[in-house]
């Protein structure tokens, strides 16, 4: 059944409004992962639950408990659960998205403020969270609008399960999915997911997302000194906790991406050939690859090679060191606690629970042989296990119709590099398919500065995602 025309007529009429609203969306800097920001995170759910209600969603705002973050305890941010229509004729689509952000300041090199939407003359949306993931969640907001204004049913039973801890590892949900796909529970009765959360390959063919890869964070802790040392006064006269950990953390990974790490790569399998067609077949060239990055920095010249590096294999990233010297100026000090900040994401069947205790082995064996007398530890922060998906089903059917009627083109077929944490969780207590389905293009930047979602990703996405309800109405 395609979209009724008067839905596609009322997305293009209400444009301007809908951007105003990502505007006032993108104005709260729901950032999870600063204590700082907890109650705007919350002040975001807020906005979010009173949006819903607004076009005749019943909503429920759920306590997740606490946590700790950096020492500090913290109440977590409510996850909103919404539901509407409960017709045992139609199926019943669970849409799950997140409206907590990635941290941003302008001095990390914005152009403009993170937290003010800019709308730039070719179109883009730039602003934090625009691409990553208030747009698509507001994409679902701008549908359930239409049918509330025009009075119209939606094609199927909507449920929702929005949340505000996805950047730093859904803490708390995993336990409310698993409860709530109960016979009984909230998502009772769901037949199937979709989850607009991820990014096209490249700028010009949508996408279809049938794998995410799962991660494993780790903190890495060297201390030693009880205070900042002056180097002209220590220098070479104590072991420094940023020596040693430099050197832990060169042993990780190398230029090439190989994981240093014993057994973490040796668990994947190889492609077989006709996998390798696969990645083939992708519309995508090193020129997509380097013009997203902004630099030309691609680690092969090899198409197949640069996917699978991103979808097929298992990563290790370099983020961050705490407690370092990063300010401008030339200071002299020999810091005296020092933790380095890294991930690996991960393919099947790596998880979590087989990586990590070969992390800390080998970091351990190889802090011994520093001969340090300072004090190391190693911690894992958050972790999320990697997913696949049957592009067989009629979820994935729906998603392709809906993709031909927007935009008039074959979606691609594409295994995302990063990671949700809680699609694994929907498909095994719901036992029912999960499919992403992007909104924005491989060049929108989420995570990095001047994050946009293209004016007509906005537009055309809210219509492909309404248009994919339709066709789930119908499918067999
Ligand atoms: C793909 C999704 N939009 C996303 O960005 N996920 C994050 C999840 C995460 C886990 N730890 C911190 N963030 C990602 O892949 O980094
Ligand atoms: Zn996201
Ligand atoms: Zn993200």
């Amino acid at each position: 059944m395609a979209a009724p025309i008067e839905f596609l007529q009322f997305v293009d009429d209400n444009a301007d409004a809908f951007i105003q609203r990502l505007s006032d969306a993108v104005a709260i800097p729901s950032i999870s992962g600063d204590a700082s920001h907890r109650g705007d995170v919350v002040k975001m759910a807020e906005w979010l639950n009173d949006h819903l209600k607004a076009v005749g969603v019943e909503t429920q705002l759920v306590d997740l408990g606490k946590h700790v973050m950096d020492g500090e305890e913290l109440n977590l941010p409510p996850a909103i659960l919404g539901r509407i229509g409960n017709d045992p004729k139609k199926k019943t689509v669970l849409v799950y998205g997140h409206f907590d952000v990635q941290p941003a300041n302008k001095s990390d090199g914005w152009d403009t403020d993170p937290f003010t939407l800019t709308i730039h003359e070719d179109g883009r949306l730039i602003g934090r969270g625009s691409s990553d993931d208030k747009g698509p969640v507001l994409g679902w907001l701008n549908i359930l609008q239409y049918h509330f204004q025009s009075n119209k049913e939606l094609p199927v039973n909507l449920r929702c399960c929005f949340e505000g801890m996805e950047e730093s590892g859904s803490e708390g949900l995993d336990d409310l999915v698993k409860k709530e796909s109960q016979p009984g529970g909230w998502f009772d009765g769901v037949d199937c997911v979709c989850i607009s959360d991820n990014y096209w390959l490249n700028t010009r063919t949508p996408a279809l997302t049938y794998g995410l890869r799962g991660l494993a964070y780790f903190k890495l802790t060297v201390s030693g000194p009880g205070r900042d040392l002056h180097s002209g006064v220590f220098g070479r006269t104590v072991h420094e906790p940023m020596t040693d950990l430099v050197t832990l953390m060169s042993k990780l990974v190398d230029g090439q991406g190989n994981i240093l790490v014993p057994g973490i790569d040796e668990m994947v399998e190889p492609p077989t050939e006709s996998e390798k067609a696969i990645y083939e077949r992708l519309d995508y060239s090193i020129a997509d690859v380097e013009q997203s990055a902004g630099g030309q920095i691609a680690i092969s010249s090899n198409k197949v090679d640069v996917l699978m590096g991103r979808m097929r294999y298992a990563s290790l990233s370099l983020h961050g060191i705490e407690g370092a010297f990063s300010g401008v100026g030339a200071k002299t000090v020999i810091p005296a606690k020092v933790a380095g900040k890294f991930s690996i994401r991960l393919v099947p069947p790596q998880t979590p629970e087989l990586v990590e205790p070969l992390v800390k082995a080998y970091l351990e064996a190889e802090f011994a042989k520093l001969n340090s007398k300072n004090k190391f530890s190693i911690e894992s922060l958050h972790g999320g296990k990697p997913w696949l998906a049957d592009v067989n089903h009629w979820n994935f059917e729906a998603a392709k119709a809906a993709t031909r009627a927007v935009y008039h083109q074959e979606p691609d077929l594409t295994r995302e590099g990063g990671s949700i944490p809680v699609t694994l969780t929907f498909a095994e207590s719901l036992g029912v398919n999960v499919l992403l389905l992007p909104m924005g293009r491989g060049d929108d930047g989420a995570h990095s500065t001047n994050e946009k979602l293209d004016r007509s990703n906005f537009i055309e996405g809210t219509k492909l995602l309404g248009t994919y309800l339709y066709e789930v109405a119908v499918i067999q």
